[in-house]
């Protein structure tokens, strides 16, 4: 071990391999419920660094865990606690590589911080579309690795759907460049597809050419009270009929969950908290290639004609765009007052749009019969069809003693109701290490063995993020 130690100090310089002093930033989860022990953390300066570290620890049979911003919710970017295993991280390699105008691409470096890159882009006059409320310290090639969903998903699709190519250092620390800016290449089986949400077990992500967009004339942002989730799909095809393309945003919130907020950040003015005849709010945005005035007009439009249909029975609209900052801040600060709150279990579910109502009818009943007292955290990304369906433990007694009895319970309750309604049980989170036991039991057997096969061909030696989303042969 100490030979290959001096070998990663020798390729990176001694400075880039941290194996003493505090490493919880690089062995903890951004939620704190899980920490490993890693045999060092390396940081990489250039594609050539990482593809030597990884011939390295190739060579000595040493596994390895790519690590972003380590701001992943599913446990899939620290290493387990065995010491024995390398992080790596791409945090130095962060510069942007190339803006193409004419494409509409911008090739950046896997550590570029998602915000510094919708600021570049920003910049340049383009949109970069991929907004989550982990911007601040999240990077592209975590996103990558995940297919990172976030807020804009509706209107620009996932992580995925934004990428034209890739570069990637394979498990055997070959350079596949893929950083093609193309829009069509039927050149046989797309490999970029393949590493875009593999976690980091397929091989490292160095680089990537993303698409850029024109920048909106206006984004205006709306909240609304909504009588029911029914009531909620119905605004969500109402928006999409009268907004097409303009609608960019359609985010729904209990109001449980914004009552967390309400008690956690007495800062935040939370519109229609604990409105008894509102059970959800909502928040939509309308960007426009226009002009304000012409967004301003289609959104009153659009909430006029929801509260003749009883959509909506009350809204805002955001005034300016400090007002539309602080709605979205109460929406984004939902995880954080969570947390606050105390342990809880999260759901990364998806639902097809139309079953969401009677998802939750059934579901929310199910829990309250089963599990008395259990509290329901339910937001998400209604546009996706994806719910973060949580679960707060009961305000009375000890969370840990809870979840040490509940969890498996509560997921196997939730996750069989998701496949009862032909769902997904990661929407947009991954499966990391915290579903890895549950994939089998909700997944087809035929797709779980051929990503087996292509986890074998891809990595053999089993190196790259071992225990993550599949079990090796
Ligand atoms: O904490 C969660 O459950 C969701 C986090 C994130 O995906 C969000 O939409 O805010
Ligand atoms: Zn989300």
């Amino acid at each position: 071990m100490n030979d290959l130690i001096d070998t990663l100090r020798r390729l990176v310089g001694p400075a880039h391999v941290l194996t003493d002093g505090d490493l919880t930033a690089w062995e903890q989860d951004w939620r704190k419920r899980s920490r490993g022990k890693a045999l060092a953390v390396v940081r990489p300066a250039s594609t050539a660094e990482v593809a030597a570290v990884v011939k390295a620890c190739a060579a000595a049979g040493t596994s390895i865990v790519p690590q972003g911003g380590n701001t992943g919710l599913a446990v899939g970017s620290i290493p387990d606690d065995s010491g024995t295993q390398i992080v790596l991280s791409l945090a130095r390699m962060s510069a942007v590589r190339a803006i193409d105008e004419a494409n509409l691409t911008l090739t950046v470096e896997a550590g570029c911080v998602l915000q510094t890159l919708q600021e570049t882009a920003e910049k340049a006059g383009f949109l970069f579309p991929l907004s989550l409320a982990a911007e601040g310290s999240c990077t592209i090639g975590g996103n990558l690795g995940t297919n990172a969903g976030g807020t804009q998903v509706l209107r620009y699709g996932n992580t995925r759907e934004l990428c034209l190519g890739l570069e990637v250092v394979t498990p055997q620390g070959e350079v596949w460049d893929g950083l093609s800016g193309l829009r069509k290449d039927n050149t046989g089986y797309d490999l970029r597809d393949l590493f875009i949400g593999s976690e980091g077990t397929l091989g490292v992500i160095t680089a990537a050419t993303l698409k850029l967009y024109p920048q909106p004339a206006a984004t205006l942002t709306a909240w609304a009270a909504v009588p029911s989730l029914a009531q909620a799909v119905a605004l969500l095809g109402l928006a999409q009929r009268q907004l097409g393309a303009g609608l960019t945003g359609f985010e729904v919130m209990g109001q449980f969950a914004l009552s967390l907020v309400g008690k956690h950040f007495s800062q935040l003015r939370v519109p229609f908290l604990g409105q008894a005849d509102a059970p959800y709010c909502v928040l939509l945005e309308n960007s426009d290639s226009e002009s304000e005035q012409h967004a301003r007009e289609r959104f009153e439009a659009l909430l006029e004609s929801a509260f003749e249909a009883g959509h909506v029975i009350d809204a805002v609209v955001a005034e300016n765009l400090t007002q539309a900052h602080q709605l979205w801040h109460v929406r984004e600060s939902i995880p954080l007052a969570q947390a606050e709150e105390g342990l809880n279990i999260k759901h990364d579910i998806s639902i097809p749009v139309s079953r969401i109502p009677a998802f939750c009818a059934e579901t929310d009943a199910l829990l309250a019969r089963e599990i008395p007292g259990v509290r329901l955290v339910n937001f998400g990304h209604l546009g996706d069809g994806n719910l973060h369906y949580n679960v707060q433990a009961p305000a009375s007694g000890d969370a840990r003693t809870f979840l040490r009895e509940q969890e498996d319970r509560v997921n196997t309750l939730v996750y069989d109701q998701v496949r009862a309604f032909n769902g997904s049980i990661s929407a947009e989170h991954g499966i990391g290490s915290l579903k890895l036991d549950k994939l089998p039991a909700y997944k087809s057997p035929v797709a779980l063995q051929l990503m087996r096969a292509i986890k074998q061909a891809l990595d053999p030696q089993n190196l790259m993020n071992p225990g993550r989303v599949v079990q090796a042969p």
